[in-house]
């Protein structure tokens, strides 16, 4: 059976274990690891996030994602990557559009109400039984109004729409399908989903799931994983990875939630997560204070932008742990993870230069401290050391850019091997070079799936 191809689906056929698994057994392989593992996780149901493009008429709307290299949207009413509650919440906004007669949005002429919806199921409902909370999992609705805010004329549609959610989908409800539902205001003309104004209009405002050990908190306007199992198996796969007491620098943190989940089940010396959207820093608060007070390390949370700068976040951290867009690696932050590799022999030298360097960094932090920066436990001052890292964590949502970055290390590798001599042992960082162990939860249903591939690597 075939479908008209939304850009969702990568692969079709042998989910169980699709092709790329052995160009990455092969890749693996190649660079001297054997213990590459493969897990598929779910194959069904297993998106518990999802961001769907509202076009169409209001009688016939369209709620899905684009078709392959354009802006055809593509209504995906059952889709099987989506957990069943995603698909029930979608039926029940499409019934709303039609009843409400809001109009979706028209990209060319830049009318209509409803753009986009993020719909996100939370799956920790403690007054459940366990083994029945994944399935009865609530939906957190944002929908991306085409407004500049809640006093804009069509915002009575907004409301009315809400409220038929609500009526329909809530508390009262049978099945209890929506948790809250946000609003999201956007009038730009550019592909970006999101605009800067968000409010809570009806339901729980807090989000809570719970991963790697953690209760986690994830508002709408944060990065949140879409496979909330699989990212629960690759978090505890993860902790194995990193030694009790290390200190950590999480770079592409959203919310924090890798970074925190270690400080929790490994007892890190200190934790730092850097994140460019400031929109994750409410998240990273709410599930800080929800963790219990026993857990004492630093845990510290910075709006920056990796890219300026990298060495300041490396110093210090003896486990660096990278979860990039699918874009991979900033070729800054490359530079300067291969500058801390092949300068470790001489590892005194670079931390003296980096004392300088790290200046800024200290200052950009009580900077952004009312701001943008969060820290909590002992006192960041105390923790500043300046060692070098010893251990990279790569998660990667980008297959190819992984490669790629893994392909100039190795070039740089072989140079640097006939440079020296090649029976010296290596010690170090190196950026994946050489890989001891590798650990991949890929997801293969779908081509957002792409995304959402793991490749740990542990390279010591
Ligand atoms: C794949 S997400 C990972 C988020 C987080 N690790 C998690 O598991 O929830 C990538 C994150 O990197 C952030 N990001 C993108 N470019 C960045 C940059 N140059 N510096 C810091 N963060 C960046 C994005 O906003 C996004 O939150």
């Amino acid at each position: 059976m075939g479908w008209r191809p939304c850009s969702g689906c990568t692969h079709e056929f042998n989910l169980h274990r699709p092709n790329i698994v052995e160009e990455a057994t092969n890749f693996f392989k190649s660079h001297g690891v054997s213990d590459f593992t493969f897990d598929s996780c779910r194959l069904w149901g297993w998106r518990c996030r999802a961001k769907l493009a509202i076009r169409g008429l209001s009688e016939n709307p369209l709620i899905g994602l684009y078709e392959e290299g354009t802006h055809n949207v593509v209504d995906i009413p059952q889709c099987k990557a989506h957990h069943p509650n995603i698909n029930a919440a979608v039926e029940l906004l499409r019934k709303g559009i039609k009843e409400l007669n809001i109009e979706p949005y028209d990209e060319d002429q830049g009318t209509g109400d409803l753009r986009y919806v993020q719909m996100a199921v939370t799956t920790y409902d403690t007054s459940l039984p366990a083994s029945q909370r994944y399935r009865n999992g609530k939906v957190q609705v944002a929908l991306v109004w085409n407004s500049r805010n809640e006093k804009s004329s069509n915002s009575e549609k907004l409301n009315d729409l809400a409220n038929f959610l609500w009526r329909n989908g809530g508390p009262r409800s049978n099945p209890h399908l929506i948790h809250s539902v946000w609003a999201n205001f956007q009038t730009s003309t550019n592909n970006i989903i999101f605009g800067n104004r968000w409010r809570h209009l009806l339901g729980e405002r807090d989000f809570w799931e719970h991963v790697g050990g953690i209760d986690i908190s994830l508002d709408p306007s944060s990065f949140g994983q879409a496979n909330t199992r699989a990212f629960d198996n690759l978090l505890r796969k993860l902790h194995k990875y990193v030694p009790y007491g290390a200190s950590v620098a999480d770079l592409y943190a959203g919310a924090g939630v890798i970074g925190i989940s270690l400080a929790a089940n490994r007892k890190c010396r200190s934790v730092k997560c850097i994140e460019i959207n400031k929109e994750s820093r409410p998240s990273f608060q709410k599930t800080i204070n929800r963790l219990p007070n026993s857990i004492e390390g630093s845990i510290s949370w910075h709006n920056a932008d990796t890219s300026i700068n990298p060495v300041s976040w490396l110093v210090g951290s003896d486990v660096i742990v990278v979860d990039p867009p699918r874009k991979g690696l900033d070729s800054s932050l490359v530079d300067a993870l291969r500058t801390i590799s092949s300068h470790k022999p001489s590892l005194k030298s670079l931390s003296s230069n980096v004392k300088e360097e790290k200046r800024p960094w200290i200052l950009r932090e009580r900077e952004q401290a009312k701001e943008g920066s969060v820290h909590v436990g002992r006192d960041k001052t105390v923790e500043d050391s300046q060692s070098l890292p010893e251990k990279l964590i790569y998660i990667s949502c980008g297959w190819e850019s992984f490669k790629e970055c893994s392909k100039g290390a190795s070039r740089k590798r072989n140079l640097e091997r006939k440079r020296r001599n090649s029976c010296e042992e290596q010690s170090g960082m190196d950026l994946a070079l050489n890989f001891e162990s590798a650990v991949s939860v890929c997801q293969t249903l779908c081509k957002r799936v792409a995304s959402y591939e793991r490749v740990l690597v542990k390279d010591e």
